[in-house]
């Protein structure tokens, strides 16, 4: 499925922190092109030891993101695998999570959100032509490979992460602390998940976009995040009446009424030429 990358030909660098049962390195490959020494800057993705044996669902999630390409989806170079250690080789993107880079307070104007949802759109449309299930999309697993500059014009671009390990291998406790990002439905069947469940989490993204990385329904325990769905609740509408409209489209608790790719496309479209970014061209960031 993927190559299989030695463990002498890597190197690493600073730790970037950790994801949810992996450590994050920065870091180096060699590789022999014509003779010739190439170093690449790689990020490192060790799998804990603990979750050992989840390594086949962490290196699936690797092996799906190697069979398909697209540039909007993140480069998997392979797996390293030195004893205990299980580690994916992935591209390193310039400036990381784009939750983080939105916290830290860059304000970013509303058609630079627009265009990042777009982005994500069309990641996700091509994974629903190839007929696959992503699991794990937000705003943490989009990765920002160039920021764009307002004064230029140039637009940002990001990269959608691996998925991790599949949903149908965590704990009920993990899959309720992704609420508001998990489908409703994936809690009844965490076996049986479709693509409509990421168009679920494509509205929740959205809305944490708008958002300025900020998580919905952030410091809720799972008590309260389980009642979220039981009560058929919806995230705090934004105050641009389409935005909110395709968000809670797209977050419908009925699988079957959330939009195809191609109308959450065309309404993005439609929302990039609406008054309402020329109005809020650079709206102030509200922390
Ligand atoms: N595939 C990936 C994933 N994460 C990064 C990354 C980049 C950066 N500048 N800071 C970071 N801090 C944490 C992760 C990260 C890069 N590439």
């Amino acid at each position: 499925q993927f190559n299989i990358i030695k463990y002498e030909d890597l190197k690493w660098d600073i730790s970037l922190g950790q994801g949810s049962f992996t450590r994050i390195f920065k870091g180096y490959k060699t590789d022999i092109h014509k003779g010739e020494k190439q170093v690449t800057e790689v990020l490192l993705k060790e799998l804990d030891v603990a979750h050992k044996n989840s390594w086949e669902s962490f290196f699936e999630a690797a092996s799906l993101m190697s069979q398909i390409s697209h540039k909007h989806l993140l480069l998997v170079y392979g797996i390293s695998v030195h004893g205990v250690k299980n580690i994916m080789v992935q591209e390193f993107v310039k400036y990381g999570a784009l939750d983080l880079y939105l916290k830290r307070g860059r304000s970013v104007s509303v058609s630079w959100k627009l265009d990042v949802a777009k982005q994500l759109a069309s990641a996700l449309s091509f994974l629903e032509e190839k007929n696959i299930f992503h699991g794990n999309i937000c705003a943490k697993n989009l990765l920002l490979a160039r920021e764009g500059d307002p004064l230029q014009g140039s637009s940002p671009f990001i990269k959608l992460s691996d998925p991790g390990i599949s949903v149908a291998m965590l704990g009920e406790d993990v899959i309720l602390d992704r609420i508001p990002w998990v489908a409703p439905e994936v809690l009844e069947d965490p076996d049986n998940p479709t693509l409509e469940c990421d168009k679920w989490s494509f509205g929740a993204t959205v809305w944490e976009i708008f958002n300025n990385g900020n998580a919905p329904l952030r410091g809720w325990d799972l008590k309260l995040k389980r009642q979220f769905y039981e009560a058929f609740q919806q995230l705090p509408p934004s105050q641009w009446t389409e935005l909110a409209e395709l968000i809670s489209q797209c977050m419908s608790y009925q699988p079957a009424f959330r939009p195809s790719c191609r109308s959450i496309i065309r309404q993005l479209n439609s929302l990039i030429t609406s008054d309402y970014v020329i109005l809020h061209a650079t709206e102030p960031v509200t922390q």
